[in-house]
Formats: structure tokens, C-alpha cells, sequence
């Protein structure tokens, strides 16, 4: 007897075939309405392509372990499948079906989706689960969508992540870093647990790749006689069809300047296109906003409501990119990848593709990380495409030629494992206790340089041992923290210091992007108003002046419009600071205030940081520094409250490359500070012996 089909409902009607290879196609009849209501969202899930699927799929995940699904964009894959594998009986008796994604947005706007579908309320029986937020019930929550980030630190407390039944990780082409580790983690998970059913699902995926991936070999691990264990085989399930058409428009020539060719495009699609809204895809917040004032200079006249989006924007400005266009206008929204997979904007009928995004790229010879301006892949531009055509037919144009797509344009890109560092990635794997993690299963392998230069980077920061083995406590409370390494170790060295209370404040701030409303048109009467908080010592003890005026203020909203500053970014950052109160007490810290004591402050930071310190370059009449560890050129961000004034010595943040690299949230320092938190990485230089 077949352990979730609900007694006289919905048992596979057709038998389907399923070819030893693993290699399984085949189409059943869809199951009977009855059951299904009538209401409109009832009859827009049935037209979804993947309902034809629905007894097909429920036959797959319970006769294989792995099930990999490709199905064009918008054919229904993450909103569905977790809804049919629930009404089969996956969630009964406590069981959790997971759908993750790699980005917090899709997370969220997946699950109020799939909730409305269920008429449920978000956060009960359909809840998600993205880095400080959690909207799931215990005992209540059968749905879970999460980042796959989440579900490995999920994994530390529960390895075989026994709560699950079926985790689905959805855009697996996308091969964040993230997805990669989770990918070979399962793998492990299942040859321990076979019950465990995972499904990898994308609109563009090497289904035959993954296959041989997944291929496990299971041990014989005694197995209950009633409860078999389903075949080792991966199956394969194209969903044929699509959502509406996408009429695809390239260029004739390649365009020299994409942020303006974008902008030009939305002009003339609103000019000569029927209504319906447009979404662009840009790189990053500079040019999203350089697009938004080019648009919004025409826009009063013009009847466009021009909104950016890209990660760090506050919720309220998030909901207008969701919420229905006003009657009579025509919804821009200027966007980064983030809106590339899994999001359905309902009014959006027109695509514009610049052809590139922000990509992370990281050389482990300077230990440098940097977000370049790169060419998209063919699997991006068919995302972007597919976010057209969900409610009903679009268009996208692409400023780039038709010949470029076919012939230049990679099919794939890199995946993120192989371009950025490993640092948090070991920690997570060797906390979860893989140790060979040169020999861990990976889909495709890091570079080993990399991997050395992570290895070392912990080292350094007494995270590891000389064994490569994590430290007790050092090492383990690290990896407790959701935070970068150094930003954790940041946070457990305040507790020596006796400022972990503030070091918090900080390490919330650096986890917002920024706490500044970006003011075109205003720079000087900004720049007056941060003068009021800028603190000499830098930007760390900078936040701790906005932290300490906006308390003052009673939290107001009023207060942070006034002052620059974005609120929703300050009530992010006290439900941040409260979430790590609460795990640094439960790790036994008690939170101590050093009562703005700047040196205790800074020392704390150096602590984590003493690898990213700086030095001023002798008579440069641009305010060059460069890096201790690699002697890289690098030079104060003009958002630092140090940028002209430079000090000779600092620590920085982040480094962020445009024309040339700049330091975020930067602090001057003593170097002797240096030698005092890490004598094991900075040695003072003896002069040279006097010649005789
Ligand atoms: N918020 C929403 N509002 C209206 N319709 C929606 C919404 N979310 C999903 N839909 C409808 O459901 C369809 C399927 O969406 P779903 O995200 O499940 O597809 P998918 O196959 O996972 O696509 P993708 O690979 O692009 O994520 C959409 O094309 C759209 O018609």
C-alpha cells in the first residue's frame, strides 16, 4: 500500500513508464477537480503547465530519491509542486515539505503566493524562512520555503534534517554557493536517511548532469520490510508547455551604453506599446538609480511610476514594487538579478534585458573580492525573459544582437563556487563536521588556491586549529553566528574587550546596506547632517552616534526623514541587534557596554579585522593606500565619513571595485594594535643593520 495516496482520491490513473535509466518521461491523466473549488485561483493553478504532471510527479518523488524537474518559467513548479506533494499526504504526522531558493525576495513573495493559493495565513500552515526572519510555526508550518542558506545552518542542530520529507531546491541552475554545498550535503543526508525525497527543479538545469550526480550508491542500512526504499535512480521529468507567450525583440546593433539604451527602450515601449508595466534589468544600485532619475525627469509629464529594486530596500519600498499599478500609469520597476527567478510581478508584460549583472569575483592571491560588471548567461537572459508572460503574453527586449545571444553568450554561468571565497563555505562544512573538504562531493570543485587561502584566513583568525580543525570555543561559537567570520570574531573578541553591547550595534549596521537614504539632488544638506554624527575615529563609531540619536528619538520615523536616515534600515538593525543579544547570551556572553570608549572599540574590530589594515602611501596627492597583507592600491569610499580625511593608518570593511577599489566603513587605527590582536600575522619590521 502506497504510503501517501489519500484513500479514493488521487492514485496515479495511468501507469506511467519508467525506464531503468532513470530517464523517465511520460504524461497521466490529471487528477479529477473534485476536491478543487471553483474560486478563480482554483482555475489559474489548473492552467499552470505542471498540472498535467501533478499525478506524474507524485508518482516520481515517491518511487525515487531524486527527482529532477525542468519546466519552462511560469510553467507552476515552485508555487505548485509543494501544494500537490502536500495535498498527497507529505505533511501528515509533523513532516515539513522545504522549497528553497537562493534569493530572500523570491522566498518571501513565493510563500504569501502559495499561501493566498491555500487561503491560509502566511507564517502558519505555509510559512518561510529567510536570515533573521522567521515566519514558520512549529507543529503548524507544512510548507516551509527558505533560503538554501537557512536550511544549512538548519543542519548544524539536525544534520539529517529529519523534520523534512521532501526538500525541493528550486533554481538549482543558478549554482549559488549555497545551493552547491546543500546539494552535496544531501547527497550525504540521503544515504543515510533514503526516505528523505529531494526534487531539483529549474527552468534551465543539466538534468543528465545532476542525474549522474545524484546517482547514489546506498549502503545496506537496515531498512524497515514496510517501508521500501525508494529506487536510487534519479528521475527526469520535462514539464512540457509554457505560461503565455514571450515575443523575444534583440538589437540590431550591440549598443555602447546599455544604461542609457535601457532607459531609451522604456521610453519607446511606452510610446508605442499597449498598457502594461516594465521591468529592467540593470547591475547595481548606482546605475538602477541613475536609470530611475533619467526616467523620473519625464516621468511627472509622462505617467510613469519609476521604482528600483535591489536587495537591502526597506520593506515599504519592496510592497510598492508589489502592490497593483495606480490607474492610468504605467509601473517601471528598475531592477538587479534579484528579480530574475521565481518572482511573479503581476503587471509586468514588457522585459528589458541589458545583458549583464553584478558578479562576484573573487582572486585568492590578494585575497580580493570583487562585484564586477559582467555578461549574463543564456540561463539568466531565459529567466529574465520568463518573468514576461506569468499573467499574460509580454515581450522582452534584449540590448544586445541575436547573434551575440547565439554565438558568444554562455550557456551557463560560472558557478559561484569557483568565483568567490570559501571562507564562510569551510567554516559551515567543517562545523557540520566534514573535515576532507578537498574530498567533499562537490558538483563542480573550488579552486584549490582558494581553498588554501580560506584555510589560512581561519588560521589566522583562531577559528582553526593546525589540524584545520575548528577551535573550541573560538571556532564553534563562529559558526553559530550567521555573520562573516570576521565579523563574528569581531563580535566574541568585544566580549574580552567589554563592549560587546555596542560591537552588536555595529555588526547589525554592517548587516543592512546602508542606514543612508541615497539623496539625488540634496548631496550638500546630506553631507551637513552626517557631519552632525561623523565621529573621527570612522564609520563604526559613526553608526553607534545615528544608533544612539535614533533611541534617543524614540525610534521615530520623523527623526530618520529628517535626518537622512532610513528607517525601515533602523528597525531592521534593532530586530538584527536583538537576534544576536539573544544568541550571544545563549552562547553565555553577558553583554557589557565600554561606554563609547573608542580604542576599546576599535581594538574589538581589529580583532576580526587586523587582515583588511591599510597605510597611506607616502606623498599621494590622491589619498592611495595600500593593503598590509598584499600591498593592493585601494583608497577610502567617498560614503566614509574618512574619505579626504586620511588617516595614515586604517582597517576597512569592504573593498568594492569600480574604476578602483574602495574601502566601505572604514576606522583609523594605531598599527601597534595590529601587532597586540595578531602577533601571529604582523610582525614589526627590524630596521635594516647600519652599514659600516
Ligand atoms: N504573485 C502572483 N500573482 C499572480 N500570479 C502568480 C503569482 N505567483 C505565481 N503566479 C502565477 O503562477 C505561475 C507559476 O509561477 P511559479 O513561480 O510557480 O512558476 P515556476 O515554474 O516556478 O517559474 P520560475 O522558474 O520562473 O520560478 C506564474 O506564471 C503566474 O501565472
Amino acid at each position: 500500500m502506497s504510503k501517501y495516496w489519500k484513500p479514493g482520491s488521487e492514485r496515479p490513473r495511468t501507469v506511467l513508464v519508467d525506464d531503468e535509466e532513470g530517464g523517465v518521461l511520460f504524461l497521466s491523466s490529471p487528477p479529477s477537480s473534485s476536491g478543487f473549488g471553483h474560486s478563480s485561483l482554483e482555475r489559474q493553478r489548473q492552467r499552470l503547465p505542471v498540472y498535467k504532471y501533478r499525478t506524474a510527479i507524485l508518482y516520481l518523488v515517491e518511487n525515487h530519491a531524486t527527482t529532477i524537474i525542468v519546466g519552462e518559467t511560469g510553467s507552476g513548479k515552485t508555487t505548485q509542486i509543494p501544494q500537490y506533494l502536500k495535498e498527497a499526504g507529505w505533511a501528515e504526522g509533523g513532516r515539513v515539505i522545504a522549497c528553497t531558493q537562493p534569493r530572500r525576495l523570491a522566498v518571501q513573495s513565493v510563500a504569501s503566493r502559495v499561501a493566498e493559493e491555500m487561503g491560509v495565513k502566511l507564517g502558519e500552515e505555509v510559512g518561510y524562512t529567510i536570515r533573521f526572519e522567521d515566519q514558520t510555526k512549529p507543529n503548524v508550518t507544512k510548507i516551509k520555503f527558505l533560503t538554501d542558506g537557512v536550511l544549512l545552518r538548519e543542519m548544524m542542530d539536525d544534520p539529517l534534517l529529519i523534520k523534512y520529507s521532501v526538500i525541493m531546491v528550486d533554481e538549482a541552475h543558478e549554482r549559488s554557493l549555497s545551493t552547491d554545498m546543500l546539494l552535496g550535503l544531501l547527497k550525504k543526508v540521503q544515504r543515510r536517511r533514503p526516505q528523505l525525497r529531494i526534487i531539483i527543479s529549474s527552468a534551465t538545469i543539466d538534468a543528465k548532469s545532476m542525474s549522474t550526480f545524484f546517482h547514489i550508491r546506498r549502503r545496506n542500512i537496515g531498512q524497515a520490510a514496510e517501508d521500501p526504499t525508494p529506487s536510487e535512480l534519479p528521475a527526469i521529468l520535462s514539464v512540457e508547455g509554457k505560461g503565455y507567450n514571450v515575443e523575444i525583440h534583440y538589437v540590431e546593433e550591440p549598443v555602447s551604453d546599455y544604461l542609457q539604451a535601457a532607459v531609451n527602450t522604456v521610453l519607446s515601449i511606452h510610446d508605442k506599446e499597449p498598457p502594461g508595466d516594465i521591468l529592467v534589468f540593470l547591475t547595481g544600485q548606482d546605475d538602477i538609480n541613475a536609470a530611475v532619475q533619467l526616467l523620473t525627469e519625464d516621468a511627472q509629464n509622462n505617467g510613469l511610476l519609476v521604482l528600483p529594486l535591489f536587495s537591502g530596500l526597506s520593506r515599504a519600498d519592496q510592497d510598492l514594487i508589489f502592490s497593483p499599478t495606480p490607474k492610468g500609469k504605467r509601473k517601471v520597476v528598475i531592477s538587479t538579478n534579484i528579480a530574475e527567478t521565481s518572482l511573479t510581478l503581476e503587471g509586468i508584460v514588457y522585459v528589458v534585458d541589458s545583458g549583464f549583472s553584478k558578479q562576484r569575483f573573487y582572486n585568492p592571491i590578494p585575497d580580493i573580492e570583487n562585484l564586477v560588471v559582467a555578461p549574463i548567461s543564456k540561463a539568466s537572459a531565459r529567466q529574465r525573459a520568463g518573468r514576461a508572460g506569468r499573467v499574460q503574453p509580454g515581450k522582452c527586449f534584449r540590448l544586445y544582437t541575436e547573434e551575440y545571444f547565439v554565438k558568444e553568450m554562455p550557456a551557463e554561468g560560472i558557478p559561484e563556487m569557483q568565483r568567490s571565497s570559501l571562507v564562510s563555505c569551510v567554516i559551515q562544512l567543517k562545523a557540520l563536521g566534514i573535515d576532507n573538504i578537498l574530498g567533499f562531493d562537490w558538483l563542480a570543485s573550488p579552486s584549490p588556491e582558494a581553498m588554501i587561502r580560506a584555510l589560512e584566513v581561519l588560521y589566522s583568525l583562531g577559528i582553526l586549529d593546525e589540524d584545520a580543525k575548528l577551535t573550541s570555543p573560538t571556532g564553534f561559537q563562529v559558526a553559530e553566528i550567521p555573520l562573516d567570520p570576521m565579523i563574528s570574531k569581531m563580535i566574541l573578541s568585544a566580549d574580552t574587550y567589554g563592549c560587546s553591547e555596542d560591537i552588536i550595534t555595529i555588526a547589525a549596521v554592517l548587516s543592512v546596506q546602508s542606514i543612508w537614504i541615497s539623496v539625488r539632488g540634496a548631496q550638500k544638506e546630506f553631507d551637513e547632517v552626517k557631519l552632525r554624527f561623523a565621529a573621527a575615529e570612522g564609520d563604526h563609531v559613526t553608526y553607534l552616534n545615528v544608533y544612539k540619536g535614533f533611541i534617543h528619538s524614540g525610534k521615530s520615523s520623523q527623526w530618520c526623514y529628517k535626518n537622512y536616515i532610513n528607517y525601515h534600515a533602523m528597525k531592521k538593525v534593532i530586530d538584527i541587534r536583538e537576534q544576536l543579544s539573544r544568541l550571544l547570551r545563549r552562547l553565555g556572553i553577558v553583554l557589557k557596554s565600554c561606554e563609547r570608549d573608542t580604542q576599546v572599540l576599535r581594538k574589538a574590530i581589529i580583532a576580526g579585522f587586523f587582515a583588511h589594515a591599510c597605510c597611506l602611501e607616502e606623498f599621494s596627492p590622491n589619498g592611495m593606500y595600500k593593503t598590509i597583507k598584499s600591498s593592493q592600491e585601494v583608497y577610502i569610499h567617498p560614503s566614509s565619513v574618512l574619505f579626504r580625511v586620511n588617516p595614515k593608518w586604517v582597517v576597512y570593511h569592504s573593498l568594492v571595485s569600480t574604476d578602483k577599489h574602495y574601502m566601505r566603513n572604514v576606522i583609523a587605527i594605531d598599527p601597534s594594535w595590529l601587532i597586540e590582536a595578531a602577533p601571529h600575522f604582523y610582525q614589526v619590521r627590524k630596521p635594516n643593520p647600519a652599514p659600516y
